[in-house]
């Protein structure tokens, strides 16, 4: 089967410096990859190449067989690329529950009816919709919350719940754990295990957290300043000499301490 996203010489420069490398890499539907790196190598930068973001200065992205290099961000989404940050649209003072009520039925292209009355049947489909979301995400206990009582790791999973609505075939995840306390690291682990579960759609993730991610993938790819630095299963990159040296070794223990990521191993 075709690859669902292709990215062939993906290079982007800011001025004097090249912050993603002449960057070759194929996905297979229904696949889960993870993308490591140090700080600064180049992760987020080629995921907004990706997502369309940012502008690629040589090379092609291919998704779904298409070249999408030249489209913005909402024609990629359209096509079936999710990025989280893309909500932008979390209602603080609606409940949990309304929020992905409303982007189900945004996905649906019924737009302006916010006001759908309750008893209708596409009330209940888009209702019924955001339900089965939420208990995916792990959030159905919380339906009647509002979005802004929310503690940060559930906000992480209401944004991952909205971002499913729009039934997306790859979903980019760009760091889900950051900022959230520890204790809420297993539940966003357990909900990205249950999207994966699903099996109908292909993952990047990008994370420091390495339990996590050799929980999950099926391949890790290795950015290293701006480079594709290796690319195989988690045993063939854990491994990979090149990558304990360069990397998992003393350069990117120095990089992630000085940042505080200090539970990358
Ligand atoms: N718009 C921009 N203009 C100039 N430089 C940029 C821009 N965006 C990113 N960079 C630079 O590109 C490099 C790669 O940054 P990027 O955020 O992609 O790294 P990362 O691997 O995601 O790091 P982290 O793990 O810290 O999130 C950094 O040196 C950053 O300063």
């Amino acid at each position: 089967m075709d690859p669902i996203l292709q990215t062939e010489g993906l290079t982007i420069a800011f001025g004097a410096y090249t912050a993603v490398d002449d960057v070759t890499l194929a996905v297979p539907r229904n696949h889960f990859k993870s993308i490591i790196g140090p700080n600064g190598a180049g992760k987020t930068t080629f995921f907004n190449l990706l997502s369309g973001q940012l502008k690629v200065t040589q090379g092609t992205v291919k998704f779904k067989g298409q070249d999408v290099s030249a489209l913005p961000p909402f024609a990629r989404t359209r096509l079936g690329m999710g990025r989280s940050f893309q909500i932008t649209n979390v209602f603080p003072k609606l409940t949990v529950l309304e929020n992905v009520r409303l982007a189900v039925q945004s996905q649906a292209g019924v737009r302006f009816h916010m006001l759908l009355h309750y008893r209708s049947r596409r009330f209940r489909v888009f209702e019924e919709g955001a339900l089965h979301l939420l208990d995916m995400v792990l959030l159905g206990s919380r339906r009647d919350t509002l979005a802004m009582h929310l503690a940060h790791g559930e906000k992480r999973k209401l944004e991952i719940a909205m971002l499913l609505a729009l039934q997306p075939d790859l979903l980019l995840l760009d760091e889900p754990t950051a900022g959230i306390s520890l204790e809420e690291v297993p539940a966003i682990l357990e909900v990205i295990r249950r999207i994966k579960s699903e099996g109908d759609r292909t993952i990047m993730l990008i994370e420091h957290k390495m339990e996590m991610i050799l929980d999950l993938s099926d391949s890790i790819t290795v950015l290293f300043n701006g480079k594709l630095l290796a690319d195989g299963t988690p045993e063939d990159i854990m491994n990979n000499e090149m990558v304990q040296t360069a990397y998992l070794g003393g350069l990117y223990d120095d990089a992630v301490a000085s940042q505080g990521h200090a539970d990358v191993y």
